[in-house]
């Protein structure tokens, strides 16, 4: 499997780089080289995808943000730190059951960000007149035992029902979508907004990736010992088992680890999930952390809306690899959504195997979520 390059896509070696709050600048000067090896000259920034922080928050203007599926155990806790954003002035929480309640319970919390409680069809065009931002973790989760794959057909209509009122209500937000499968939740929401004649719209559907980003700096900082606020490693593929791909060569520092442990690592952080999901015994999948995750993503599409360049990975449309019309890439955030795809870069045999490996993958995950849209 080749990777392919098109005219909105720089080649960077991704000595990855990402976000830091408080407008820290990017990390300057690394020189970047192709996958053909060619040398660049260095950027104006060497991004750094992975490594965003979620507390020292800044304020970038005046947000309106949704989270649809708010009273779960996600939207819970990512609900709350979204309150705490300086830069969102009203929070509009929608779910089918428990809204009020949430929304009361938030509202009391001293910061400046208005909280309004949704419920049911009727109210969700109300919660999306004006957002800038919607968030969407609604649908059921994994328990033990299940795969992803198997949430799809609960899940599939609901992203689907809550995509079509977007479409119509608020076209020009950027969406988020954490809901499962993402592999194949993140073309339906593009199928959906393309029916509905909304042009541009695959650069503002962003399917939430940034937890297997933290997951990757957590596990590689506690095993080469170093400070985790130094750690970034970009994760390109996709949201499911092997379709997860941490680029463990690409990580900065820059370590030296041995070909078995890189193998053991990678096969950890794709299984993470699994591992909360069993650790939970039935009571759910991964909340607190993809709380902690979404909210530190959403936090960078708000700064990429007011102008800052950010640096973030996330799966969305894009011709970056042969073979799949999705792909999770390193992208910079900005006003219109994803402003631009970075190529995959230099990779190991072992990282171009686990590509090779997994378009086969994602490809099923896509074609499935493109024919349920579409019926
Ligand atoms: N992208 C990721 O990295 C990632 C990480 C963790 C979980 N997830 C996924 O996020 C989803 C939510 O997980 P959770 O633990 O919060 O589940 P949960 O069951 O605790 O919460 C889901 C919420 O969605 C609501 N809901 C159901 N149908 C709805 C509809 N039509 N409109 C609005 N709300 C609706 C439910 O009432 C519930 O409050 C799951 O699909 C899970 O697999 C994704
Ligand atoms: O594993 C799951 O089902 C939830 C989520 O995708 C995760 O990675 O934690």
């Amino acid at each position: 499997m080749t990777v392919s390059r098109t005219a909105s896509m720089r080649t960077a070696s991704m000595r990855t780089g990402g976000t830091r709050i408080q407008h820290q600048q990017q990390r300057l000067g690394d020189q970047c080289r192709s996958r053909t090896g060619g040398v660049r000259t260095p950027q104006a920034s060497s991004p750094r995808f992975g490594s965003s922080k979620r507390g020292n928050m800044v304020s970038c203007g005046a947000a309106k943000v949704a989270v649809l599926g708010a009273a779960g155990g996600i939207g819970q806790p990512l609900s709350m730190l979204v309150k705490m954003l300086p830069s969102v002035t009203e929070l509009s929480l929608y779910d089918i059951q428990g809204t009020p309640g949430v929304a009361a319970d938030l509202s009391h919390c001293n910061t400046a960000c208005k909280v309004k409680g949704y419920v049911g069809d009727e109210e969700l065009a109300a919660c999306l007149e004006g957002c800038d931002l919607v968030i969407i973790p609604a649908g059921v989760p994994r328990k033990p035992g299940m795969t992803r794959d198997d949430l799809f057909n609960i899940n599939a209509g609901i992203v689907k029902g809550l995509a079509e009122k977007c479409a119509e209500i608020c076209p020009n937000a950027i969406l988020n979508i954490i809901s499962n499968p993402v592999n194949s939740t993140v073309p339906i929401c593009n199928e959906v907004y393309k029916a509905a004649g909304v042009t541009g719209a695959s650069r503002r559907i962003l399917g939430v990736t940034t937890l297997d980003i933290v997951r990757s700096n957590t596990f590689l900082a506690e095993e080469c010992g170093v400070d985790v606020d130094e750690v970034d490693v970009p994760v390109i593929g996709g949201h499911a088992g092997i379709t997860i791909l941490p680029l463990l060569s690409q990580m900065r520092p820059k370590v030296s680890l041995d070909p078995n442990r890189i193998e053991e690592l990678t096969v950890r952080i794709q299984n993470a999930g699994t591992e909360v999901v069993e650790a939970k015994a039935g009571a759910g999948s991964a909340t607190l952390s993809m709380a902690y995750a979404a909210a530190r993503f959403a936090e960078s599409c708000l700064r990429g809306l007011q102008g800052d360049k950010v640096y973030e990975c996330a799966y969305l449309e894009s011709n970056l690899v042969d073979g799949v019309g999705y792909f999770a890439s390193k992208v910079q955030l900005g006003p219109n959504g994803c402003e631009e795809i970075f190529e995959v870069g230099e990779v190991t045999e072992f990282e171009q195997a686990g590509i090779d490996a997994l378009v086969p993958e994602l490809q099923k995950s896509i074609a499935k979520g493109e024919e349920f849209a579409k019926k």
